[in-house]
């Protein structure tokens, strides 16, 4: 016994946020409150940028179309993230995810369970276990969808849910390749130089409820980070706003547009660009009114991948340096996993090559 033991003791499950409001909607204990000093700089907060997000077709974009692929480049080196539009997946395939999921999380909290995420793993209904820092007002679904042997089918809802997820997922399979393609040819390579980069592309999908929040300026639904992956894609709901991303300092809500993802570039992306492409730090805040539900699909190489910046990127950049050490990917998450930063530090210490 001793020591070992208590550290490896399964940590105590975080508590069902759905359920604290359903029992008390004013209750919002101090572990999600964040710091005075946080919740200072949140006067930094830009609404009218938002309509400058750049949106993108694209279908003009999988033809080739010049302009198309002129605007993803300057949008993934200004913003970091964009909206796409006309991207093909039929809104019954994006409805019916909706209404399963609502559906879901509409059932008791037992019944939930059935599927809860187990202590120490990432996938299943619930939340992965985090110990250092204030917790978000979410409680989440994560799946890796793809390769199929990674699927867990312990923590799968059942059909119709199960359908709903494997038919978009199936979908945004098609759109993440497309996408990767389409930052393939705007780094100056072959199309499917960057999907085959990844060796397998892991698609994990997170399906987040957050519930109305009586102190929205004091709990957020997502702290502020980047994503480890290549890529990700949110699909958000019409009528609730809460995806802000950080643009030259200040903070940028994601209006929802219907029928359109949003997509952005992760870490990965910035590494294998020299930082070209920016991996932008996001959060979700929560409303006080209104629960909501967003669906995020991300893509990420297999674990074994070494990253580091790609010969060409490295040549067009000033000065031609690699910016970035090669890691490998596996230990990048492990590495990042660990650290107590917040935002995007983790992508500076662990990767970023001082200057
Ligand atoms: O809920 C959202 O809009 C974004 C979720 C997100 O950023 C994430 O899960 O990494
Ligand atoms: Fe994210």
């Amino acid at each position: 016994m001793g020591s070992k033991s208590t550290l490896y003791a399964p940590c105590p499950p975080l508590p069902n946020v759905q359920e604290l409001v359903r029992t008390d909607p004013f209750q919002v204990p101090e572990t999600y409150i964040r710091n005075e000093e946080d919740i200072a700089k949140d006067a930094d907060l830009c609404p009218h940028l938002s309509s400058e997000v750049p949106i993108i077709d694209f279908s003009l974009l999988s033809k080739g179309h010049k302009e198309e692929l002129r605007k993803l480049d300057q949008a993934c080196k200004e913003w970091g993230f964009f909206q796409v539009v006309n991207h093909g997946v039929a809104t019954e395939v994006t409805k019916g995810l909706k209404n399963a999921a609502e559906k879901f999380f509409e059932l008791p909290l037992e019944d939930k369970n059935k599927i809860a995420m187990p202590p120490n793993d990432i996938q299943g209904y619930g939340h992965s276990h985090v110990d250092h820092k204030v917790l978000d007002w979410s409680d989440k679904l994560v799946l890796v969808v793809y390769p199929h042997q990674y699927r867990k089918p312990d923590v799968w809802p059942p059909t119709p849910f199960k359908e709903a997820i494997e038919t978009y997922s199936s979908e945004l399979r098609r759109v993440g390749e497309q996408l990767l393609g389409s930052l393939s040819l705007i780094m100056g390579m072959e199309k499917d130089t960057l999907l085959g980069l990844h060796q397998e592309l892991v698609q994990p999908l997170s399906v987040a409820y957050y519930p109305q929040c009586s102190m929205p300026d004091k709990a957020l639904g997502l702290s502020a980070h980047s994503d480890k992956g290549s890529l990700g894609i949110v699909m958000q709901e019409d009528d609730v706003t809460g995806l802000q991303i950080k643009h030259r300092g200040k903070w940028v809500p994601i209006e929802p547009i219907s029928d359109a993802f949003v997509v952005n570039v992760g870490d990965i992306i910035e590494i294998w660009s020299n930082g070209k492409y920016k991996s932008i730090e996001h959060r979700v805040v929560t409303n006080e009114s209104k629960a909501r539900i967003s669906y995020s699909t991300f893509y990420l190489p297999h674990q074994n991948v070494e990253i580091e910046p790609l010969n060409q990127m490295v040549l067009e950049s000033p000065g031609s340096q690699p910016l970035y050490k090669k890691v490998m990917y596996g230990d990048y998450l492990k590495q990042t996993k660990k650290m107590r930063s917040e935002g995007k530090a983790h992508v500076i210490e662990v990767a970023k090559i001082a200057t």
